[in-house]
């Protein structure tokens, strides 16, 4: 199954179009969690188990993994969703951007070792950064947009040949990358104009959506902005908000509930 299927599936079978980022930060942890070895690991399995049956997809961001010498805690946690929860994707938000060499490095990373469905990429190096990605047609490419973040403005609203340069990748991925139907775009929550901009531009295509949550991005602008016609089309991205509902040992429950919270207040706004 592709990258693509395996989210149109659990889009239907679960009923979801959110997205659970798994953004282990050891100072948020419990106490009881605090100290031990495979500290991350354990916090993240539980949230996993805890909040599976409401997410369309997990999202590893590799940085809070790197900073604290858990890649080995990360393999394992990619292993853990792949043998436990075969149907939802793992996408594995890395940003990678690099001569095409290097990029080949960065796709084995993501595919070979973690074993991830999709990977995020920045488009800022150009096609041949990109083209070791979409070598692998079974493997899902998320590039980004238009960013969460206020200083995504600075490029990314640059006009050029009289649009916004985000609008220049959304057309570039959605006409000349995307041949075998395996990319994706990364847009903020926090901008849904820009949001409905780019669905308007890419069809059906899928969007990852970071920002509600933690970022303060509205629920109901942006599934307005993002859904496609038959109501899908969205990995609307919160970690924070989820991951850190409660610090005691109550962690996984209180974040499945804001988990269930967050995917219905997404799916009253389906129609
Ligand atoms: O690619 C991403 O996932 C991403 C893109 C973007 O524009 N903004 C953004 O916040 N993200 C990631 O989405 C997550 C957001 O986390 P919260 O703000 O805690 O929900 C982080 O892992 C960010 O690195």
């Amino acid at each position: 199954m592709t990258f693509i299927e395996k989210l149109s599936a659990v889009w239907q079978s679960q009923k979801t179009q959110l997205c659970i980022g798994l953004d282990p930060d050891l100072a948020k942890f419990p106490a009881h969690l605090q100290g031990k070895p495979d500290a991350i690991l354990t916090f993240c399995k539980e949230i996993i188990d805890a909040t599976a049956d409401t997410a369309c997809a997990f999202k590893p961001q590799i940085a809070y993994f790197a900073a604290l010498r858990a890649e080995d805690q990360l393999e394992a946690i990619c292993s853990y969703l792949r043998e436990r929860y075969p149907h939802i994707p793992i996408v594995l938000d890395a940003k990678r951007g690099d001569i095409g060499a290097t990029a080949e490095q960065y796709a084995r990373e993501a595919f070979e070792r973690y074993g991830a469905d999709a990977v995020t990429v920045n488009p800022y190096m150009g096609f041949d950064s990109v083209q070791p990605y979409l070598e692998r047609p079974d493997r899902g490419v998320i590039v980004l947009c238009r960013t969460s973040n206020a200083g995504g403005s600075d490029l990314q609203f640059l006009n050029v040949d009289g649009k916004p340069l985000y609008q220049h990748v959304a057309h570039l991925v959605a006409d000349k990358w995307n041949t075998n139907g395996q990319c994706a775009l990364v847009v903020g929550a926090t901008f849904p104009n820009e949001l409905a901009q780019v669905r308007a531009l890419v069809g059906d295509m899928p969007l990852l959506i970071p920002g509600i949550g933690a970022q303060g991005g509205d629920i109901k602008a942006t599934v307005e902005a993002g859904r496609t016609a038959n109501g899908t089309g969205m990995m609307i991205n919160s970690s924070r908000a989820i991951l850190y509902a409660k610090a005691d040992e109550t962690f996984a429950q209180a974040a499945r509930q804001v988990a269930l919270e967050t995917r219905d207040a997404i799916n009253r706004y389906i129609v």
